[in-house]
């Protein structure tokens, strides 16, 4: 019969082991890095109300990481707007109040130092956001020395980009163009959206979700870690260089 002493020791070792071996990461951009989610619920209760309807966050859960013409047409249909609403005009619609509102979007807590360590330690870092080029100029205009640690960025309407989370299209083409023939097994990707946990884990990726606490549990399923904020991350879980702190 093992000693109390030995089972801790095992346990303390099994406990020490990575849950991956870790070597790239990639971001997803709108609700992980930067505070954006807001705007676009914001405006998309707006909208909503001239409809006599309520934007919930079940309707968010679906809308949430997919590209713009993606999430337009499942704004329409699932809020029964058909003949009242095209997804064309509901872009329309919302496009001069979030043009408005991006450049003053901030940064997530956590983001700054978790971005400045990876980099310190040399880890190739990327985004893969499902916004496309005008928004992100719109959301990065204040945030330039952040994007600038990135390896590189895939927007949505980037050509290698097909189909828009929870495809894996976007994160396949931020791996590809890391240097050298990295495999998906050592990619980690921090995403906030069901539909990207979905893309990370399509692509064969690890997924740490930081979800908004108003999204039901039930949408955690599928991430291999689930934080409340990136001031939780233990890189060293992941075989990244810890902390000094
Ligand atoms: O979460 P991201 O960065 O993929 O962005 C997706 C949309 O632009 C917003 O949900
Ligand atoms: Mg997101």
């Amino acid at each position: 019969m093992a000693s109390a002493g030995v089972d801790e020791a095992a346990a303390a070792a099994a406990a020490a082991q990575p849950r991956a071996a870790i070597s790239h990461v990639i971001f997803d951009m709108d609700g992980l890095l930067l505070d954006t989610e807001g705007f676009y619920t914001e405006v998309q209760e707006k909208i909503l109300a001239r409809y006599g309807k309520v934007f919930d966050w079940s309707l968010k859960a679906k809308m949430m990481g997919k590209k713009a013409a993606e999430s337009a047409r499942i704004f329409v249909d699932e809020c029964g707007l058909d003949g009242l609403l095209t997804p064309e005009q509901f872009l329309e619609e919302r496009e001069s109040m979030l043009q408005a509102l991006f450049p003053s979007c901030t940064k997530l807590p956590g983001v700054l130092r978790l971005i400045h360590h990876l980099h310190a330690n040399g880890i190739p870092m990327a985004v893969a956001t499902g916004s496309h080029k005008r928004h992100f100029a719109l959301k990065t205009q204040n945030h330039q020395e952040m994007f600038s640690l990135m390896h590189h960025v895939v927007m949505g309407d980037d050509p290698e980009v097909k189909a828009g989370k929870p495809s894996p299209d976007i994160f396949l083409a931020a791996m590809r163009r890391f240097e050298g023939n990295v495999e998906p097994s050592k990619c980690l990707v921090f995403e906030d959206a069901p539909s990207g946990v979905a893309a990370a884990k399509n692509a064969g990726m690890s997924a740490v979700m930081v979800p908004d606490p108003r999204l039901d549990v039930s949408y955690h399923k599928g991430a291999d870690q689930v934080i409340c904020s990136l001031l939780d991350f233990k890189p060293s879980e992941w075989g990244l260089p810890p902390f000094n702190e």
